[in-house]
């Protein structure tokens, strides 16, 4: 079969990044609209506060042309009483309105900025796995918390502040031209000037903008990685601690350098437009006595000195909101750089989710064959939200690699366990359908799979004929691939992760995958919960295509236990019930003795109620393993996947994690990625990875008189059946003795 073009999720035209800010006011005001009837009341009371302030002036005239000093000499004080208690009513009103309006601004924002808060983090959680393999997680958490937080002032006020500052201005400017329109042109003659500066300056605070949160994306990075328990333990076995130390530095400065860049950008300009504000008075005066003087007054009319004050008056009050208004647009300006980044993540489109139409998988209904039909896969192309600076994917730190690939101990191939099996459904599931698709494709013959000669038998202690298996070279294994380059078959230019693979599971039967590191066993196993998404060719459960069901029903049905177990910061009680919400405490306990931990767990001060730490650090890798078979045992899925990963366990907890293992496989379908020759022995159908292709499958009997790839491994990695697991502390063969080794070493003078 020819390999399919590649069918990378292509990112969705983001409607909002490098647009004109257009769109993104848009989104805005759609950010704003629940909050109407709040936007509506603030409106009316910026309205009347403006009226009022407008209105002050035209009394302090009063007060001078008509009380104080009337055309007539005696000042009139009835009249002078009246005026002054509205000068004071108007200032006692306006602070009223002003507590009223300050609530309703900050309720309007900080509802509008938690609403975009918890719509990208939903829109986050349905994005696939792919995306945070790829995605810094210290990015998306600066998103949330830099980036919405940076917003909080636009949502908060500056709506309110525009409405009352345009207010406030066109009143004022009214005001003054009904004053005396000569002397308002003097005062506004530069504005047109000024708005143009300011747009410039805008723009140059908008591009520093940009540049500073991902600064501060990049410092919450680094934060996240270096200040995790896994960070901190690698900085400190590889004596990084200065070096860490000196990473963050280096971008504080640059962050710094950014702050203040951004803070001064405008100022020179702001002083030039308030210099010019502060010296109007002045100008006012000198053009007032031309105009008197010269008599140049349009219409005969009087510049009384009452109107001068008034007008100078209102002059001044219209400064204030004009520099503010200037200053929350160029913030405006400023904050579209971020909410172009938070709408990019917004315009995100997940690649994996629910069809039109997804029917519900129901766990009572299902029986639990797993087949995988004429499957090819490979990883699509890192999805980079942000383009410039590239903190999404490319960040140079040394995160980008961890997070894209979680680093894993040395393992020459995997196999499974399983005593308790005794499915007796027939050991070669291989359906007739796929028989000749594998036949044609890669029969292991043609695979011309080259795992290196054993290395030579040396006189390092006891049982050398076995330890001889021990160091297998990865790399050795990892050339299987190659040989099918040479085939032609997969091409240097499309490496896919998975190629024509064919294989069906039945219900209830356990599967064991064996190949050498990088193969493709996990990726295979993340296909059937839609972990990811087959590039072409389909993963069926009883006959129904995965992508036809809801991802939620069939998260229900698949459980995984994962080479490297979560758990969250919380105790172990709250972890376990995350499986199942309404569980028992009863079951709790029951599931706890299956797996092997609830001795374990009572023995600790706090039993059930211990906190795990973060990431469960407090507990041994053992445990860890227990707790998560536990958790699965809790949710009782009819598909199982998991990865034995033996080589995070040592001798102590082994054989404890191996039979909860045994009883987490035992009536349903089980993927066992294994790493122990019990596993394999008991399978009911092993198959043979490599390189991303199926090359085999049948029982451990069949594949060993096949004598390709499974025999190689079985010859090499498990000493031909003397070895059962590898462990973290010693090797473990399948008569029961133990051999200390360090790192994989035998070390044959530890006795264990
Ligand atoms: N998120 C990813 N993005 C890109 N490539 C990936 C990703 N995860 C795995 N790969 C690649 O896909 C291939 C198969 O990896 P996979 O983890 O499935 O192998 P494996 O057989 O499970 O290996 P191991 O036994 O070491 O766990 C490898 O070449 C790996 O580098």
């Amino acid at each position: 079969m020819a390999a399919p073009t590649a069918t990378t999720t292509p990112l969705p035209a983001t409607r909002i990044a490098g647009s004109p800010d257009q769109p993104v006011v848009r989104r805005i005001a759609t950010l704003l609209a629940p909050y109407k009837a709040h936007l509506l009341l603030v409106g009316v009371a910026v309205v009347v506060s403006a009226a009022l302030t407008s209105a002050a002036p035209f009394l302090t005239r009063s007060v001078f042309d008509d009380a104080l000093f009337p055309p007539g000499g005696q000042p009139d004080m009835t009249l002078l009483f009246w005026l002054v208690g509205g000068l004071v009513a108007i200032p006692l009103v306006s602070a009223l309105i002003g507590v009223g309006q300050t609530y309703l601004t900050t309720r309007i924002g900080n509802g509008a900025m938690a609403d975009l808060r918890v719509a990208l983090f939903a829109h986050l959680e349905k994005m696939e796995l792919a995306f945070f393999t790829s995605t810094r997680t210290g990015d998306i958490q600066s998103r949330l918390a830099n980036d919405v937080g940076g917003v909080k002032n636009v949502l908060t006020s500056t709506a309110t502040t525009i409405l009352q500052n345009v207010v406030t201005v066109i009143a004022a400017f009214v005001s003054m031209i009904l004053l005396s329109w000569q002397l308002t042109i003097i005062t506004l003659v530069l504005m047109p000037l000024f708005m143009v500066i300011q747009v410039k300056v805008g723009k140059r605070r908008k591009v520093l903008q940009r540049r500073t949160q991902e600064s501060l994306s990049e410092m919450t990075a680094i934060t996240e990685e270096s200040l995790g328990v896994s960070g901190v333990l690698l900085a400190k076995v590889f004596n990084r601690a200065d070096a860490e130390v000196a990473r963050y530095q280096r971008e504080n400065r640059r962050q710094t350098r950014l702050q203040v860049k951004n803070a001064m950008t405008g100022q020179t300009f702001f002083s030039i437009v308030s210099t010019f504000f502060g010296l109007t008075p002045a100008i006012v005066y000198l053009v007032a006595g031309f105009l008197i003087n010269g008599g140049t007054l349009v219409g005969g009319a009087v510049l009384s000195a009452g109107t001068v004050v008034a007008f100078t008056t209102l002059q001044s009050r219209l400064q204030q909101p004009l520099v503010q208004l200037m200053r929350v647009t160029l913030d405006i300006q400023t904050s579209f750089a971020l909410f172009a980044r938070l709408f990019e993540y917004l315009d995100l489109e997940p690649s994996i989710q629910d069809r039109p139409g997804a029917r519900v998988l129901t766990k009572e209904s299902v029986r639990g064959e797993v087949e995988l039909r004429d499957v090819w896969f490979r990883y699509p192309q890192t999805r980079e939200a942000s383009a410039p600076g590239g903190a999404a994917a490319s960040g140079g730190g040394r995160g980008a690699g961890r997070s894209a690939r979680s680093g894993r101990g040395y393992r020459a191939l995997e196999v499974p366990m399983v005593t308790a099996l005794t499915d007796a459904a027939g050991a070669n599931v291989l359906p007739p359908t796929s028989m000749p698709v594998l036949a044609a494709a890669v029969p292991v013959e043609e695979a011309s799979v080259d795992l290196g000669a054993p290395e030579a038998a040396d006189d390092r202690g006891p049982l050398p004929e076995a330890r001889k298996y021990l160091d297998i070279d990865v790399g050795d294994l990892s050339q299987v691939g190659e040989d099918l380059d040479a085939d032609g078959r997969i091409s240097d230019a499309e490496k896919w992760a998975l190629a024509d693979l064919s294989l069906t599971v039945r219900a209830g039967q356990l599967a064991a995958l064996v190949g050498p590191s990088g193969s493709g066993k996990t990726t295979l196993t993340y296909l059937v919960p839609r972990l990811h998404e087959v590039t072409r060719g389909a993963v069926l459960i009883d006959g129904t295509d995965v992508r036809d069901v809801t991802l939620g029903s069939l998260a229900d049905v698949v459980g995984m236990v994962t080479q490297e177990p979560y758990l969250f910061h919380g105790t172990i009680t709250e972890n376990l019930r995350y499986a199942r919400a309404d569980a028992t405490d009863a079951e709790i306990v029951e599931a706890c003795r299956a797996a092997n931990i609830h001795d374990r767990i009572m023995s600790f001060a706090d039993g059930y109620e211990t906190v795990t730490g973060e990431r469960g650090f407090r507990l041994s890798g053992g445990e860890k393993q227990r707790l998560s078979i536990a958790r699965v045992l809790i949710k009782d899925p009819k598909i199982l996947i998991l990865d034995e990963a033996t080589s995070a366990l040592d001798t102590a907890t082994e054989r404890l994690v191996q039979q909860a293992l045994e009883r987490a496989m035992a009536d349903r379908t089980t993927f066992a990625i294994a790493h122990r020759l019990s596993t394999i022995m008991n399978a009911d159908v092993i198959f043979g990875i490599a390189d991303g292709r199926l090359v085999e499958q049948g029982t451990h009997a069949e594949l060993l008189e096949r004598g390709g790839l499974y025999a190689r491994l079985y010859a090499e990695q498990f000493g031909g059946g003397q070895v059962e697991a590898r462990l973290a502390d010693a090797v473990r063969f399948t008569d029961g003795s133990l051999l200390a080794s360090v790192q994989g070493h035998p070390k044959p003078d530890i006795p264990v």
